[in-house]
């Protein structure tokens, strides 16, 4: 059966994307998205997800990661879904739809390519020797480096990932270097097993221990440096709970098509 796709990407996180709303797909096995994702034999992508209905919200987003596991939230997924769903006729401005963590809000641009997603409020945040540990959707390890630029990101972070503490469960490692006024981020991902040139739950997972790190309250905003470009995080942080989290950034189209599956 063929089915039509669209590539988006956020930051150059990238992603496939399908419009499930008649069902088209019922069962995608792991093997075949991991086969869509494979940059060799398929079309490619960090994830795949499915635009789906849902009564009650404007549509759910199920996302798998590229090894073809469900996953569980995607932040830049996210924002790629608000803009497929504009791109679809679905929503305007304004979006709440339901992922794996739970409702989200979402803003988007009048053109489309610029997505404000709101994430869920984080509370706990703990320490592993220097690092933060804590989970913005996703579990994330977030480690201070130095020379981030030229930094072994896949040795190091297969390393952490694979350590008996995270070995099971897997975790998503990213590092971090002071840049600017903000964060230069570099992250090894949990479901691709390889960096990506962004990850958006794990830059709010950087913004928010940065601030823990750094002891800053009230209403912030964090820009954030990563390979793909650059993504935007404000929030607030009354010592007790970070709330009205919101990962922002572009969301883009880059081709649509047809594949077997
Ligand atoms: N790229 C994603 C993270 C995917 C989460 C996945 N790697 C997992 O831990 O299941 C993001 O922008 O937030």
């Amino acid at each position: 059966m063929n089915i039509q796709f669209y590539k988006y990407q956020g930051a150059g996180n990238d992603f496939i994307l399908i419009d499930n709303r008649e069902g088209i797909v019922s069962q995608l096995s792991k093997d075949a998205v991991a086969k869509l994702c494979d940059r060799r034999f398929g079309i490619g992508g960090d994830g795949l997800m499915l635009l789906e209905n849902l009564p009650g919200y404007n549509f759910k987003m199920v996302y798998y990661n590229a090894d073809g596991n469900e996953g569980s939230m995607c932040g830049n997924g996210g924002r790629c879904i608000v803009a497929f769903a504009k791109h679809l006729g679905i929503i305007h401005d304004v979006t709440n739809f339901l992922a794996t963590d739970g409702p989200h809000y979402a803003k988007i641009s009048e053109e489309g390519n610029w997505v404000s997603l709101q994430m869920i409020d984080v509370a706990d945040i703990s320490k592993d020797g220097e690092a933060y540990v804590l989970n913005t959707g996703s579990p994330h390890y977030v480690k201070q480096a130095a020379d981030l630029a030229i930094k072994d990101v896949y040795n190091e972070g297969y390393a952490i990932r694979n350590n008996a503490t995270y070995k099971a469960d897997g975790i998503n490692v990213n590092f971090v270097e002071k840049d600017g006024e903000g964060y230069f981020v570099r992250t090894f991902e949990r479901g691709v097993e390889n960096e990506t040139y962004a990850c958006g739950t794990g830059v709010t997972a950087v913004a928010l221990a940065m601030a823990r790190h750094n002891g800053q309250f009230g209403t912030i905003s964090t820009p954030i440096k990563v390979l793909g470009g650059n993504l935007n995080i404000r929030f607030d942080n009354d010592g007790e709970k970070f709330s009205n989290i919101f990962l922002e950034g572009p969301a883009e189209l880059v081709f649509e098509g047809e594949i077997a599956v």
